[in-house]
């Protein structure tokens, strides 16, 4: 279990308190599927993915990207027991959906990437912070 300190503990929800997870969730799941496009294997089922447009438009995505915002909703309001409240999520992303646990880390970074004060700055050609500077992903 992990033993978070009051100062962890304020910083997070505190953090998680500016964030809207309707407009980050959409936005980091079209991000890492048009930044890291292997992890499209996982979405056959939606549909059309085939251009940066495309996923930013796809109505699934977006849909999904606030599933995934609902679910990491979920650790932060249960921090003292987010292994029981994960594990049937983990055992469907392992057993059912095959996902190669170093896609977390991708997921991970496109959230942080869309939720930084940056966000809007990469819309320029370039915004000296990111590494994409070739895709004109948000917004
Ligand atoms: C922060 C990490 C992640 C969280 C919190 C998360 C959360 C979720 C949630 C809540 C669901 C819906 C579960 C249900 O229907 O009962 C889901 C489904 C799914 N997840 Fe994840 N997920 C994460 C990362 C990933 C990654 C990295 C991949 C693959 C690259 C992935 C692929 C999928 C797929 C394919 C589904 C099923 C989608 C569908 O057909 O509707 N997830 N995830």
């Amino acid at each position: 279990m992990v033993e978070w300190t009051d100062a962890e503990r304020s910083a997070i929800i505190g953090l998680w308190g500016k964030l809207n997870p309707d407009e980050i969730g959409p936005q980091a799941l079209a991000r890492c599927l048009i930044v890291y496009p292997w992890t499209q294997r996982y979405f056959a089922s939606f549909g059309n993915l085939s251009s940066p447009a495309a996923i930013m438009g796809n109505p699934k995505v977006a849909a999904h990207g606030r599933t995934v915002m609902g679910g990491l909703e979920r650790a932060i309001k249960n921090m003292d027991n987010i292994k029981a409240t994960y594990a049937p999520l983990s055992v469907m992303h392992s057993e059912k959906l095959h996902v190669d646990p170093d896609n977390f880390r991708l997921c991970a970074d496109s959230t942080t990437r869309v939720s930084s004060p940056m966000n809007t700055s990469c819309i320029a050609e370039d915004c000296g912070s990111c590494s994409h500077k070739d895709l004109t992903l948000i917004k």
